[in-house]
């Protein structure tokens, strides 16, 4: 690399972003660090960056980040699963099937019988369950509440769940700094 032109378009935890010539390429876990490893070759930063990650986004959606299709279901059909033989409720407009889990519940099993085939979101939050308890709602997540029945959702918490989708993905572009 050394005395060519190296364009460092992003850095993040893992590596650098970077295009060289003609070739735009992402090195993972390369630290660095000025006058070292970067020594003889001269960094610059352009404003392209935007649209080089959004291109290098959809690369690396091809591979792996192809959205999965999610079953949505009416708040009818979560009224229908209100035994302890099937017992769904609904937390911010997903659906969990938590039929599995309510023998376990550190709650106890009442709330959740109050709670079946229901939108249990205002309650879930009351009791101020902790993020342990939210990491715990995503095996038993099956889908999100259709649309139609979503309208009043989401307006009055500030904690929202991580999507339990996403959580596998782990290409960040978190920037922390540029050289320029
Ligand atoms: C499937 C959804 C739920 C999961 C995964 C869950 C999980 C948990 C967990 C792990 C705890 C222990 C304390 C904590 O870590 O926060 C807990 C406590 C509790 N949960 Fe849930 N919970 C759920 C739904 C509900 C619902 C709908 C209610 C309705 C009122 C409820 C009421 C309570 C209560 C009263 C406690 C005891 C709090 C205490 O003793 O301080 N939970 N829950």
């Amino acid at each position: 690399l050394i005395g060519q032109t190296l364009t460092v378009l992003f850095v993040t935890g893992k590596g650098i972003g970077y295009r060289l010539g003609n070739d735009a390429c992402v090195h993972e876990v390369i630290v660095l660090r000025q006058g070292t490893e970067a020594e003889g070759v001269q960094v610059s930063c352009r404003s392209f960056l935007t649209e080089w990650l959004s291109e290098a986004m959809a690369q690396d959606g091809d591979t792996q980040s192809e959205e999965p299709q999610v079953d949505l279901y009416t708040l009818e059909d979560v009224r229908k699963r209100n035994t302890a033989k099937e017992l769904w409720l609904v937390i911010h407009g997903r659906v969990y099937d938590i039929t599995k889990f309510v023998e376990e519940h550190p709650g106890g099993e009442e709330v959740l019988f109050e709670q079946a085939g229901a939108d249990a979101t205002e309650s879930f939050e009351d009791v101020g369950h902790s993020i342990d308890a939210r990491e715990m709602l995503k095996q038993y997540y099956i889908g999100d509440l259709h649309p139609d029945d979503c309208k009043n959702q989401g307006k009055n918490f500030l904690v929202q769940l991580a999507d339990p989708r996403s959580s596998s993905r782990s290409f960040g572009f978190h920037v922390p700094f540029l050289h320029g």
